[in-house]
């Protein structure tokens, strides 16, 4: 898969070289590019954003930079080939979720153009729109500075999924979510630790109770925190046992 990255703020994308991900470039699976938007400004002050029209506070990035920002970084897409999806952070977005995490690592390209939180003209949506698929996704109801960190949790999400990048695939068949539910608590050495026991049903061995405990925990727990993901849940999902909790 291959990612291209527009921001002020080019700084902000080394995380993507660390440790998993760093791992994921060095071995081809996936190439990281990250642009600084103000190499298409053509003004001393390498302006990128101007007041709103309208009014109100802070500023919003002006369409002329964005616009060749993207024609160049997208460049021409050979005909026949599908156009790269871009997917432009906004807390006025679509909610990020595991489900399109798996539609973004389905993939060959994503291009994401990091806004400040005041957002980008929104003739830059509509005129790339006409020429590529165009998602406004935000991580969460709450109020960043730009669309940096969100780029980095949307890219960590997508990247873990693609084959060859976790070590054990397992872990991405069992993620939180992957069954609708959180994951419940876990465990490890040693079995008791500032005078709290590891569960016994974890160090039996049945593995079928083990199955069920945790099943139960992670029906708890999701009850408790996000009684949404609960509700959302198809009505085949939950067994008799399950019920019974
Ligand atoms: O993903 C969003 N969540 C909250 N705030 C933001 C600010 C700028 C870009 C993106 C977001």
């Amino acid at each position: 898969m291959r990612i291209d990255v527009v921001t002020i703020f080019p700084g902000y994308l080394a995380p993507l070289r660390e440790a998993l991900l760093g791992r994921a470039i060095d071995a081809g699976l996936i190439s990281v590019a990250v642009h600084d938007l103000r190499t298409w400004t053509h003004d001393v002050h390498q302006a990128v954003d101007d007041a709103p029209y309208g009014g109100g506070p802070g500023m919003v990035m002006r369409p002329q930079v964005w616009g060749e920002a993207l024609d160049a970084v997208v460049g021409d897409v050979p005909s026949g080939e599908a156009p790269p999806r871009l997917i432009v952070p906004t807390p006025a977005g679509r909610p990020f979720t595991q489900a399109m995490a798996h539609e973004y690592a389905a993939e060959s390209r994503l291009v994401f153009a990091c806004g400040r939180y005041e957002g980008i003209d929104q003739r830059v949506i509509d005129d790339a729109a006409t020429w590529m698929p165009v998602d406004e996704v935000s991580i969460g109801d709450y109020v960043l500075v730009g669309g940096e960190v969100a780029v980095l949790a949307i890219v960590e999400a997508v990247a873990r999924l693609l084959p060859g990048v976790l070590g054990n695939p397992a872990s991405a068949e069992q993620d939180s979510f992957s069954d609708g539910l959180l994951e419940g608590p876990a465990y490890t050495r040693p079995e008791t630790w500032r005078g709290r026991a590891v569960p016994d049903v974890l160090r039996s061995g049945n593995h079928g109770a083990i199955a069920r405990w945790r099943r139960d925990r992670a029906l708890e727990r999701t009850a408790a925190r996000r009684p949404d993901l609960l509700a959302a849940l198809p009505p085949t999902a939950l067994d008799r046992a399950d019920r019974a909790l």
